[in-house]
């Protein structure tokens, strides 16, 4: 299923499940404005080269409409608004004072040059800039970005406008980003998770997971401990890589992660930090000599306590479901787990702590960081972190509290909640009929 039928398929159950009225259920799915441009550049060796950029400001009834860039070679206009639908409900759950939006711009970009993914970056921002602004529509990095984008999409949009910190957060801190803003995604997982195992009585260092990072939490006394659970990781970018890190700093072990070059496993614990100054040397965990080698594909099926997808949508799905053997799924990536998936996860009994609320830790930090640009005031990272939980800890406690009213379950739990709050701003704007 693709990732626009699969999250409006949520989004009509929980329209259901809230009773919506029909016409309101409509105008919320449909889009505000959908945006795409060709983008031409010159290339290093003189050759011009074209791609496609696109951004999806989906809705803005509790304010401006907020949401990363992805570059990355799938990048389609269908997937896009499938994902600024999903920032949408995110931060409403997140109860941040935005609305949704995310872009892309279809290109592989570990196959350009710096030059030429600036240059990209600019013409992107050039074609976009009256579309976007800080009361508009505010991007962020996303995959295959990261605050360097942000810096130049600032610096162009700048030239337009005058200079405007607050257009785009995820920003290098020297140019007014947040402290904690890098980490904030994965902080906000280890948070979400935290909340979840808590529920059940659990703690971090007794669990194991898998992320497309596999990560395996020993309990500190294992004998003790009747259901050690274990951890695996997908993905080894900015969400997993830093959540692989914070998880493993607060007692887990991490046994297996993947990315697009490979996958390494480790039953005695991967040394995350070893992991990722490898992976910042060769592009990639390829060629780790701290555990060993294994099929990629094989990842998502370990058996594990815990399974933390960070990177592709739509990679759980009917052809894995059954064989996946984790006990948690914490969807660190937007939308890896299709609508097929989830309920035959749900028939196995496993517990999926969905997206819009396991990975809104980095918007959230996000709206610090607007805030604080347009305060002009600068927050400590401790404050960062500390408000981080709160939202973190608050969003779990909410979506459980739609779970008991609503008899679902998490997503259904997040996507009431994150609906619900969009439906009662956009009624009481008027802009039902
Ligand atoms: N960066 C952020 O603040 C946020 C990101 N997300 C989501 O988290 C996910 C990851 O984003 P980032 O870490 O920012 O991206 P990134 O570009 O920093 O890292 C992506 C990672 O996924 C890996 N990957 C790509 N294809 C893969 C494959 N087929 N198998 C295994 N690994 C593969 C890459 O090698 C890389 O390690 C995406 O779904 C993104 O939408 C969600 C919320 C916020
Ligand atoms: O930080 C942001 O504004 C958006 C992050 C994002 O793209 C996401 O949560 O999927």
């Amino acid at each position: 299923m693709n990732a626009l039928a699969a999250t409006s398929r949520n989004f009509k159950q929980a329209a259901k499940l809230l009773g919506l009225d029909s016409k309101l259920e409509k105008s919320l799915l449909i889009p505000f404005r959908e945006i795409k441009v060709e983008c031409t550049i010159p290339k290093d060796d003189g050759t011009l080269a074209s791609y496609v950029g696109f951004r999806v400001q989906h809705d803005n009834a509790r304010g401006p409409m907020k949401g990363g860039i992805r570059y990355h070679h799938e990048v389609d206009p269908d997937e896009v608004n499938a994902l600024a639908q999903l920032m949408t409900w995110k931060t409403a759950v997140a109860n941040i004072p935005y609305g949704g939006a995310k872009g892309g711009i279809g290109c592989s970009p570990g196959e350009l040059s710096i030059s030429e993914l600036e240059r990209l970056t600019r013409v992107f921002t050039q074609k976009i800039h009256d579309l976007i602004g800080i009361h508009t529509d505010v991007p962020a990095p996303d995959m295959g970005t990261n605050s360097q984008t942000m810096a130049w999409i600032l610096d162009e949009y700048s030239k337009f406008h005058g200079y405007s910190p607050a257009v785009v957060t995820g920003k290098p801190v020297d140019l007014g980003g947040s402290l904690g803003r890098d980490a904030a995604t994965g902080r906000g997982v280890l948070f979400a998770t935290e909340a979840l195992l808590a529920e059940h009585g659990k703690g971090i260092a007794g669990q194991r997971f898998v992320i497309q990072i596999l990560f395996d939490f020993f309990p500190k006394k294992p004998n003790d401990d009747p259901c050690m659970l274990c951890l695996a990781f997908q993905g080894f970018g900015n969400v997993g890589s830093w959540a692989a890190q914070l998880i493993s700093e607060a007692g887990g072990k991490v046994i297996a992660i993947s990315d697009v070059t490979g996958a390494v496993k480790n039953s005695n614990g991967l040394d995350i930090t070893k992991l990722m100054k490898h992976s910042s040397e060769n592009r990639g965990i390829k060629g780790f000599d701290g555990g060993d080698a294994i099929d990629p594909r094989s990842l998502l099926t370990e058996e594990c306590d815990v399974l933390i997808p960070a990177a592709l949508g739509g990679v759980i799905n009917k052809d894995n479901a059954n064989d996946i053997k984790a006990k948690y799924i914490i969807e660190a990536a937007n939308h890896p787990t299709d609508p097929e998936a989830d309920e035959i996860l749900s028939k196995k009994g496993v517990l999926i702590l969905p997206d819009i609320l396991a990975n809104s830790g980095g918007v959230t930090v996000s709206y610090f960081e607007w805030v604080q640009n347009i305060q002009g005031f600068m927050w400590d990272e401790e404050k960062v972190n500390t408000e981080l939980k709160t939202y973190m800890t608050r969003g779990f406690r909410d979506v459980k509290e739609m779970c008991r009213s609503h008899h679902c379950d998490l997503r259904m739990g997040a996507f009431t909640l994150g609906v619900n709050r969009v439906a009662r701003a956009t009624v009481l704007r008027g802009w039902e009929a």
